[in-house]
């Protein structure tokens, strides 16, 4: 690849991309609302596993804008320990599809979260999700401080690095995507793939206009108190066809636990575009008892319940922020949290064996590019204004 000029310029219609070379491609692991995700090695250093993510066309074809460009660029300086790596950027010439290369990780929350569950049947350690969610807070109170807020944090998107130097360490995946998905790369939920609302903050389902830092908060309480039960905090049934973003039954089931919001607790909660019209005269019926600590099984006295009240508090100026979270007493109680959060530095404690990610072999990342003639590019007279080989060039 040598100075990676090659990668955006070696692909025609009969012959695979020249970028693609430096990879040898294992199989699918996972497909999401923007893509499918592929393991891969890179065979100059077949140590390093990369999980490629590869961008679907909009509806239009109308691929990726500079727009996204610029965006990716930004999060290609992003880096911490608790956020995965951006590793790579690729532009397919031929149908200006986008393939995004990040380093891998075997583990993450969802499948954590579901193998207690499911398969051996018992509570996450708390040493365990202590040292996750302090991970997770960090990387995030990062993410933040640069500006970036993540908006579609879930147990998928939170990885946990296995095996190695880095095993039990917490990234935080797809950060600052959704922005870019948007515009003009259009969410496919259109065609028919679910985007998750049981994460979404209160005031997002009420129909405010910004995203601000706190609606990640929202998140990371739900996403803690899942890993406390085992079980999804609000679990929403998504109506479609109701105007978006407004979802009564997930307000519904957050009411239910959290108790009705008031005025009193969120001021500006009237100036919401759905409070009034929507909400106000649908609910016949309050909830007032607030019921959280039933739910989590915490007494109301315990510091993890503490945080996690104010993970959850409604009005987003209120919601505590990370860098106050990673202040909390939580934190300074034993177990201590640690940077493996899987092994416990405590003797005697039963390390869980989590199941590595199944690989689809069956599926081919070249299947599923399309060789056509090449298009009038935009995108290429965008990046003709900045340095091409740091853009699409592999970065070592
Ligand atoms: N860097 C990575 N290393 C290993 N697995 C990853 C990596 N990034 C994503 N994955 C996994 O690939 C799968 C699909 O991820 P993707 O982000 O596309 O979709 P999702 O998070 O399931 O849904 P959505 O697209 O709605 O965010 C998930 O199981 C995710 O954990």
């Amino acid at each position: 690849m040598g100075d990676g000029r090659g990668s955006n310029s070696g692909s025609n219609s009969n012959s695979k991309p020249e970028w693609l070379e430096q990879y040898d491609v294992i199989g699918k692991i996972g497909e999401g609302t923007y893509g499918l995700v592929f393991l891969a090695k890179i065979k100059s250093n077949r140590a390093k596993s990369i999980a490629i993510k590869k961008f679907k066309q909009s509806k239009d074809g109308d691929g990726v804008s500079p727009t996204a460009i610029r965006e990716i660029m930004l999060l290609r300086e992003i880096s911490h320990e608790n956020v995965v790596k951006l590793a790579n950027v690729h532009i397919n010439h031929a149908d200006m599809s986008l393939y995004l290369a990040f380093d891998y990780a075997e583990h993450d929350l969802y499948e954590i979260i579901r193998h207690h569950r499911d398969k051996v049947n018992q509570p996450i350690n708390q040493y365990t999700i202590k040292s996750i969610l302090w991970q997770l807070l960090n990387g995030l109170n990062y993410l933040h401080s640069n500006w970036i807020v993540h908006r579609d944090l879930k147990p998928s998107n939170i990885l946990v690095m296995g095996d190695g130097e880095e095993q039990g360490v917490v990234k935080i995946a797809d950060f600052g995507l959704a922005r870019i998905y948007q515009a003009p790369l259009k969410p496919l939920s259109e065609n028919g793939v679910v985007v998750t609302i049981w994460y979404r903050a209160p005031e997002l389902l009420l129909g405010a206009k910004h995203y601000t830092s706190a609606v990640d908060m929202w998140a990371v309480g739900c996403i803690f108190a899942e890993l406390l039960t085992l079980k999804p905090l609000f679990q929403g049934q998504e109506v479609k066809g109701t105007p978006n973003p407004f979802q009564l039954d997930q307000l519904d089931k957050i009411f239910k636990v959290l108790g009705h919001p008031t005025q009193e607790k969120w001021p500006t909660l009237v100036n919401l575009p759905h409070w009034q019209s929507d909400v106000q005269h649908i609910q016949g019926h309050k909830y007032d008892n607030a019921g959280l600590y039933t739910v989590v099984h915490l007494s109301p006295k315990n510091p993890a319940y503490d945080l996690l009240s104010k993970m959850l508090e409604y009005d987003p100026r209120k919601r505590i922020t990370a860098a106050q979270a990673l202040d909390h007493e939580y934190f300074r109680m034993e177990p201590l949290p640690g940077r493996n959060a899987l092994v416990s530095p405590q003797p005697g404690e039963k390390v869980v064996n989590y199941p590595t990610r199944p690989v689809d072999t069956s599926t081919d990342i070249e299947g599923t590019i399309s060789l056509q003639p090449s298009q009038p590019a935009t995108l290429f007279r965008f990046l003709g204004k900045v340095d091409v080989p740091a853009v699409c060039g592999p970065r070592h």
